[in-house]
């Protein structure tokens, strides 16, 4: 990471602030503050950073920015929009960034792009990166991240690590807390893509619509006229995203059924990915993309977007989709049950919205010859009216629905079940999510397939605020270990 301190004035392009002290460091939180910092006093959600100013300054604090009226014994920098400032700053202090970066938006697909993004750089020999709910990565760098899109200081400290280390192409995924917040508002977009939006975070959105323009933002805010936005055609939302961005003088390029730059025209699921014909221009292109799934046929098709967007050719980029890796913790075959009729495949989703459990219930229902079972929760200190729509869509998508906890947090975890059961009033409840696991493996029979949806990737569950060690792949192999041990135990 490259940190240039720099003079207040320099930093900040303000005069006249008595002392110019130089700034080596910044942050939002006085608990990190180190001498020398900028602390940004930010007015929160739940708390006001301006009363943490006297801990800050104890801390060594040389400056503080905040909202016009902030007091402080230090240089006080007035900002009508700290977070803003914030951000700006902090790629000023961080200086350096991958030469091309693309953010991703969208309620759901973000993280599935922006890997496929990475992947197809790669093969097409760039040092590519992505960033996002799986953490940071680019070649030989790793970087664990507790947000999907971190705040700016946090942002640009990768960014800046990213680009020394080499790396040119970038997918970031851009989250709408993260563009309500102008966490990436100091990153130079080249391109950007749109997904979907369907409900989501409305316990932070006072509603829909501001959390639309809270997305819109990536495209008409932070990507410059003249970039390059990818739309997915088939996407809920997309058709008002994309008069918000061709009005705002960028450049639409649209894929999709009805996609005008790269149109699916046929799909068909096959046991082990999907089949794809899509014409571009006046080529037609047969794939078979090597995953499970209709949403992630529509994913690659905007990550091929921005690679082509970024300057490769269609012709050389449409065969790569067929090398595509799915991202971890989605659609992902985690194990099989055998039985003497057939067999039954264990699967883990990240699907945790309505939206995401009806679309991935539709993409593996293919697959299922028999029943599928479907095994949810929902998050706590999340938006909580998604909660019965979440238990609606499993109910009218699945054979059998378990109900079971997801990440409680700080919330009774019994009460979240109770919301996600007002959709799926004949669901079984099980609270413990090994248990619940156990009971989804024990109904498979032939042909049957079980779909553990919402936490994917995780590694940890949530309760109270200590996150104790759970992975859904895992913990399912192991008990797949157990159930076959005891079948062994009781054929021998
Ligand atoms: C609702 C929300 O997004 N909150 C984020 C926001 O907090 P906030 O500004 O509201 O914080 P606050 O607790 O009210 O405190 C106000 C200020 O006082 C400061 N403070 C507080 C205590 C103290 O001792 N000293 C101090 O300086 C805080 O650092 C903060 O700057 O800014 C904080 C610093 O960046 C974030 O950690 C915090 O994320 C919370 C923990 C969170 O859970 N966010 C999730 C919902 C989130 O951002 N998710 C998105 C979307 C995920 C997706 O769709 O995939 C993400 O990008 O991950
Ligand atoms: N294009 C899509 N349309 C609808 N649902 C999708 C789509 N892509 C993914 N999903 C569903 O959403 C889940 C999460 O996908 P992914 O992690 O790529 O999205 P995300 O936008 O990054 O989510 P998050 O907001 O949590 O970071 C998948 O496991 C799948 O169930
Ligand atoms: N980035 C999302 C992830 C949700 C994953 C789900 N397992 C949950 O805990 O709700 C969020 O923070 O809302
Ligand atoms: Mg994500």
């Amino acid at each position: 990471m490259t940190t240039t301190p720099m003079k207040l004035s320099a930093l900040t392009g303000r005069t006249g602030l008595g002392q110019d002290p130089e700034i080596t460091g910044m942050t939002a939180d006085s608990r990190a503050v180190q001498p020398g910092f900028l602390f940004a006093a930010l007015p929160g959600t739940k708390m006001d950073g301006a009363d943490f100013i006297p801990q800050a300054e104890e801390a060594g604090a040389f400056a503080v920015l905040g909202l016009p009226g902030t007091k402080a014994n230090v240089p006080v920098i007035e900002s009508d929009n700290p977070r803003l400032a914030l951000a700006q700053y902090a790629a000023k202090l961080h200086p350096g960034q991958p030469a091309l970066v693309a953010g991703v938006t969208g309620t759901n697909g973000k993280t599935s792009i922006a890997r496929f993004c990475q992947q197809l750089w790669g093969m097409l020999g760039h040092k590519a990166g992505s960033l996002g709910t799986l953490g940071a990565y680019a070649a030989g760098y790793e970087y664990t991240l507790r947000h999907t899109t971190p705040d700016p200081v946090e942002i640009h400290q990768v960014l800046s690590t990213m680009a020394t280390l080499g790396t040119s192409h970038l997918a970031m995924e851009v989250s709408s807390h993260g563009l309500s917040q102008y966490r990436a508002d100091g990153v130079k977009f080249s391109l950007a893509a749109f997904t979907n939006i369907t409900q989501d975070h409305l316990d932070y959105h006072p509603d829909f619509d501001d959390y639309f323009n809270a997305k819109k933002r990536l495209f008409t805010e932070l990507l410059p006229e003249g970039g390059t936005a990818v739309v997915n055609v088939d996407g809920a939302g997309s058709e008002e995203m994309g008069r918000a961005i061709a009005k705002a003088g960028r450049i639409l390029f649209s894929v999709g059924r009805k996609g005008a730059d790269i149109r699916l025209i046929e799909t068909a699921p096959l046991p082990d990915g999907t089949s794809l014909s899509l014409e571009a221009g006046d080529t037609r292109y047969d794939l078979h993309l090597p995953l499970i799934g209709y949403f992630q046929a529509e994913n690659a098709l905007v990550a091929a977007g921005l690679v082509i967007a970024s300057g490769h050719d269609i012709g050389r980029v449409m065969p790569l989709l067929e090398k595509l890796d799915g991202a971890p913790g989605r659609m992902q075959l985690a194990d099989e049950l055998e039985f003497a009729d057939g067999k039954a495949g264990v699967y883990v989703d990240f699907a945790h919205t309505p939206d995401a459990i009806e679309t991935a219930l539709k993409a593996i229902r293919p697959h299922a010859e028999n029943r599928i079972i479907i095994i949810l929760g929902a998050g706590g200190d999340r938006d909580n009216r998604k909660r019965p729509l979440m238990g609606k869509a499993a109910a009218a998508g699945a054979d059998k629905v378990i109900v079971t906890d997801d990440n409680p947090r700080t919330e009774d975890p019994a009460a979240i079940r109770r919301q996600v059961m007002e959709g799926c009033p004949d669901a079984e409840e099980i609270g413990g999510r090994e248990a619940a696991i156990m009971a989804g493996l024990k109904e498979l029979r032939a042909g049957d397939v079980l779909l553990i949806a919402g936490k994917g990737h995780e590694s940890g569950q949530t309760v109270g605020t200590v996150t104790h060690p759970f992975n859904d792949r895992e913990v399912a192999q192991r008990l797949v270990g157990q159930l076959k041990s005891q079948n062994d135990q009781d054929g021998a």
